[in-house]
C-alpha cells in the first residue's frame, strides 16, 4: 500500500513539475466535491460542467461556453480548476472530454480576447493557454476526447493533449490547425504536440496548408483514433477509457511522462519568452489587421 501511494506521489510529482512554478489564481484548488466520497453529484462552473461516476472513477467534462465553446480566459481558467480537482481527487482514473454545445467541439482561441486588447491582456490569456495545454498533455488522469462537433485551431489542440481521440462521423466535424489560414502561426510547442501526433511529414504539409481535416482522413492521417457515428462516440470514449484504464496507473502515467516531458519540458523552460513572442506577434498591426478580418468574415458568413 505504502509502495503504491509512494510510487503515485513520484508519478504525480514527475507530471505535474510546473505545479511549483504557478503561482497564478490558475492554481488555486477549490475543495473536491464531495471529497471524493460523494463523486456522484455534479460539479463544476459556468462553462465547464462535470459529470463525475465515483463507481467506475470517470468523469464527463462537458464544455459549454455557447455558441462555439471559443477559449476566452474564462473558460480556460475554468478548465483548468476542474482538471485539476479531477487530479486532485483519488477516486477519479479517467476523464472524458466533450460539449455541452451543439455541433462544435471548440472553435480555438476567443479571438476578441487577442483583438484589439492591449498586450498585457494577450499575455494574460497566453499563459492561460500555455496552462490549459501543460495541464492536458502532462495529466496523470486518462483524457479521452468525444469530439461531437468541429475542432479547429486550439479546439484540436486540446483534443491532441488527450490519450485517445473518438470523432464524431459528420462531413462538417474537420479536425485540424488551420492557423496559417488567419495569417498566424502555430508556437513550438503546438507543432510538436501535432508532430507527436501525425509525424513530420504530415504535419509539415497539414500546418503549412492549414489543413481541416474531414473524419475519415483524420482517420487515415492519424489524428484521431476511431470516427464513429454520431450517437456512438460517447459509449464508443467510454469503451476506450476502460481499454486505458485497465493498465496500472503507475505504468501508465510513467510511460506518458517519458513520452511527453521532452516537449512539455522545452515550453517550460522558455515559457516567458513564448509569452513574450506571442504578444508581440499578434499585437502587431498587420496581424491585429488580419484577425480582424477574419472575425468580420465569420460573423458575416452568418444566416
Ligand atoms: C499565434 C498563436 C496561434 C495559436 C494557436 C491557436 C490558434 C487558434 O485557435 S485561432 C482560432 C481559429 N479558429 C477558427 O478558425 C474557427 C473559426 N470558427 C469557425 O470556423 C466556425 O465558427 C465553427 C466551424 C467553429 C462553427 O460554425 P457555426 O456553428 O456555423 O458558427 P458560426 O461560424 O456562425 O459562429 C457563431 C459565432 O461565434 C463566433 N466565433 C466563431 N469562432 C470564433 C472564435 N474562434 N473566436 C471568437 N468568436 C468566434 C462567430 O463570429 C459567430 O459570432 P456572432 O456572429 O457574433 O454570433
Amino acid at each position: 500500500m505504502a509502495l503504491a501511494s509512494g510510487v503515485r506521489f513520484a508519478a504525480r510529482a514527475l507530471l505535474r513539475p510546473w505545479a511549483l512554478l504557478r503561482g497564478t489564481t490558475l492554481g488555486r484548488t477549490e475543495p473536491a466535491a464531495g471529497g471524493g466520497g460523494d463523486g456522484a453529484r455534479r460539479f463544476g462552473s459556468q462553462r465547464v460542467l462535470v459529470e463525475p461516476d465515483a463507481a467506475s472513477g470517470v468523469a464527463v467534462m462537458k464544455l459549454r461556453n455557447p455558441p462555439v465553446n471559443a477559449l476566452s480566459l474564462e473558460l480556460l481558467t475554468e478548465l483548468v480548476i476542474s482538471l485539476e480537482k479531477l487530479e486532485n481527487d483519488k477516486t477519479f482514473r479517467g476523464v472524458i472530454l466533450t460539449s455541452d454545445c451543439p455541433r462544435v467541439f471548440c472553435a480555438g482561441l476567443d479571438l476578441t480576447e487577442i483583438c484589439g486588447r492591449n498586450p498585457a491582456h494577450c499575455a494574460e490569456y497566453w499563459k492561460a493557454m500555455q496552462e490549459l495545454w501543460l495541464r492536458t498533455y502532462l495529466s496523470s488522469l486518462v483524457l479521452v476526447a468525444a469530439i461531437n462537433g468541429a475542432c479547429p485551431a486550439g479546439g484540436c489542440i486540446i483534443a491532441l493533449s488527450c490519450d485517445c481521440r473518438v470523432l464524431a462521423d459528420n462531413p462538417k466535424y474537420r479536425i485540424g490547425l488551420n492557423e496559417t489560414l488567419l495569417g498566424i502561426i502555430a508556437p513550438f510547442w503546438l507543432k510538436d504536440t501535432y508532430v507527436n501526433t501525425i509525424g513530420h511529414r504530415a504535419s509539415e504539409q497539414a500546418l503549412q496548408l492549414g489543413s481541416l481535416f474531414p473524419p475519415a482522413e483524420a482517420l487515415q492521417v492519424g489524428l484521431v483514433d476511431q470516427v464513429v457515428p454520431e450517437d456512438q462516440v460517447q459509449s464508443t470514449a467510454l469503451s476506450e477509457m476502460a481499454r486505458w484504464l485497465a493498465v496500472p496507473d503507475h505504468a501508465r502515467q510513467l510511460t506518458k511522462n517519458m513520452m511527453r516531458k521532452a516537449t512539455a519540458d522545452r515550453l517550460l523552460r522558455q515559457r516567458d519568452a513564448d509569452t513574450q513572442n506571442f504578444v508581440s506577434f499578434v499585437c502587431r498591426d498587420s496581424i491585429q489587421k488580419s484577425l480582424q478580418a477574419y472575425l468580420e468574415k465569420l460573423r458575416q458568413r452568418k444566416g
